[in-house]
């Protein structure tokens, strides 16, 4: 694979944003030097401490001098998603960038003492377990938990560190299958760890991952995750989930980088910590991965240690300090079907308010909204975006803002789409953070090999059909959309000239990553918005029927 675009130099642009926000030791909220001609800001009054649910994980889990693996990237990846994370210690460990070079076993009494401090006084919802060096660990654990119920368990199965020295032995094994595994939410093994559970099978593709998943599924957690990023030969992460009855491949660009030292203990972290927030465990998966993508790829080229194996950080949002993790949209691509895209030429012509025209659109059915105001001034347009994002996610439909990043960032949409000529969307994700929905518009199929590369999360492909909404526009034709979808490894939507008398065709194409169509003047162009979608929308629904 191509290495991913490098990285800017790194500058330190929280300092920059500390500055602003604390300018001087007598600092106080609006009445900084440079507010003295604005009226002072409010800042929103906090509830007490005692009223605000604080996600809570657990993790038994062994120490790790070097801090890359271990309880402490469990602690920093809890952290960097809002969860609090207590710890509970199951073994010392020397290591760093080399290897592991000692192990030093907490007694199994102690580690119980650990759990029942932790368990008897705070509420903890999720715990996740790591290196549990020994059989009598494992059921000190289980006997813990049977005692203190949480919410969930998830469980990391570490017996080989990356590095490949064995962190838990054979007869802990059968004690982790016959005990853990049943109680278990979630088992989280690579492939190496997956065939030692299964007696040293070998795994080489995805079909035996799957079959993995099912085997160790009836172990008895309610789901098994095969994460395939130790894969040799293949250009993406691949991992497979498995609940019992459907298999999901989630699929990630191979991040190039010596620094993957605890990218196990920070996924299963990771998971524990959305399920602690209340999150599906799908949702939980997706984001634990989008976390561990970003995070590598943020510390692609840090150096820490002489050894092959060196750290991540995990922290990296504090150098972008205007990603949200905290707002995570789960991009679902069905989102695609019906995407309502605005235009403000057509909005004055027809004497209707932004707000408006997306609340009839959404009222029609439309799956997904761009506001596409090409010449809306920004006061105005990002009034109108703030009130759209509302809209739209009280009905549960994603917002996302055309060429703006800036107006995406300021009223918190979902995300955004930008085109060939715009900002690059490596460069839109660094500054949104992996949590946001990132659209590009490609004509080419080297066009989408870079939108994936890049970390986009669909492509607009267009135009399909001649159009006058947008000005020399070239038009594809079912061609060109046809290349373009057979090399896209991202879903597809297509755009241009698309109304009601050809919608049906192209849904009937039926390529399976082309997830619907995107339209502007069909819907906008037009008397009435609703209707229109409506219409549109049903005779989508009929041709996908078809085809
Ligand atoms: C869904 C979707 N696909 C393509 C485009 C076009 O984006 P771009 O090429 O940046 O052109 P402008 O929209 O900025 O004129 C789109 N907006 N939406
Ligand atoms: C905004 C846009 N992008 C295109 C592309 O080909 O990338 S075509 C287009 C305009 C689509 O408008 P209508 O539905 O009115 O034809
Ligand atoms: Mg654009």
């Amino acid at each position: 694979m191509a290495s991913v675009p490098p990285l800017p130099p790194y500058r330190p642009r929280h300092s920059d944003a500390a500055a602003l926000l604390f300018r001087s030791p007598s600092f106080s909220p609006g009445v900084s030097p440079a507010s003295a001609t604005r009226p002072p800001r409010r800042f929103p009054v906090v509830a007490s401490a005692r009223d605000m649910p604080w996600p809570h994980v657990l993790t038994v889990a062994g120490s790790d001098s070097g801090a890359g693996a271990g309880i402490q990237a469990d602690i920093k990846a809890c952290a960097a998603l809002g969860a609090y994370c207590s710890s509970v210690i199951t073994a010392v460990t020397a290591q760093n960038t080399v290897g592991v070079q000692g192990v030093h076993a907490v007694p199994e009494e102690f580690v119980g003492e650990q759990l029942r401090s932790v368990l008897s006084d705070m509420s903890v919802d999720v715990v996740k377990t790591g290196m549990l060096p020994s059989a009598g660990v494992v059921k000190v654990l289980c006997e813990s938990l049977r005692k203190f119920p949480v919410k969930a368990l998830v469980v990391d199965p570490v017996m080989v560190s990356t590095s490949g020295d064995t962190l838990s032995g054979p007869s802990t094994l059968a004690t982790y299958r016959d005990e853990l595994f049943s109680v278990a939410d979630i088992v989280t093994p690579n492939v190496k760890e997956a065939s030692k559970l299964l007696g040293d099978v070998s795994l080489h593709t995805i079909s035996d991952m799957r079959n993995a998943a099912e085997s160790i599924y009836k172990l008895g957690p309610k789901y098994v995750l095969v994460k395939g990023g130790d894969m040799p030969d293949s250009s993406d992460a691949i991992d497979v989930l498995f609940d019992g009855k459907e298999f999901t491949e989630l699929r990630g660009p191979r991040i190039k980088t010596r620094n993957t030292h605890g990218t196990g203990c920070t996924l299963a972290s990771c998971i524990a910590a959305e399920l602690a927030k209340g999150a599906t465990m799908l949702h939980a998966v997706q984001v634990a991965k989008k976390f561990v993508e970003s995070a590598l790829y943020h510390s692609k080229d840090l150096v820490i240690g002489n050894g092959p194996q060196g750290p991540f950080d995990h922290l990296f949002e504090l150098k972008s300090p205007l990603y949200k993790m905290g707002s995570l949209q789960k991009f679902n691509p069905d989102n695609l079907f019906l995407y309502a895209v605005t235009d403000s030429g057509m909005n004055k012509k027809w004497d209707r308010s932004i707000k408006d025209a997306v609340k009839a659109a959404i009222e029609g059915g439309a799956t997904i909204v761009q506001l596409r105001e090409k010449d809306a001034d920004t006061r105005e347009f990002l009034e109108a975006a703030k009130a759209c994002v509302q809209i739209c996610k009280s009905s549960g439909v994603p917002l996302l803002i055309n060429d703006r990043i800036d107006v995406a960032l300021a009223c918190n949409a979902d995300g955004v789409h930008v085109g060939q000529s715009d900002m690059p969307a490596w460069e839109v994700r660094e500054l949104l953070g992996p949590g946001k929905i990132i659209g590009v518009s490609c004509k080419t199929l080297d066009q989408a090999e870079q939108a994936w590369k890049d970390g986009a999360d669909y492509i607009g492909c267009g135009g399909v059909f001649p159009t006058t909404t947008k000005k020399n526009n070239p038009t594809l034709g079912f061609e060109g959309l046809r290349t373009v979808c057979l090399a896209s490894k991202l879903p597809v939507v297509a755009i241009g000239g698309i109304n009601a008398g050809n919608a049906g065709s192209v849904m009937e194409l039926g390529f399976p990553n082309l997830k619907g169509v995107a339209v502007v003047s069909a819907l906008f162009d037009q008397e009435c918005v609703a209707i229109e979608t409506r219409n549109l929308r049903s005779i989508l629904k009929n041709a996908c029927s078809r085809s």
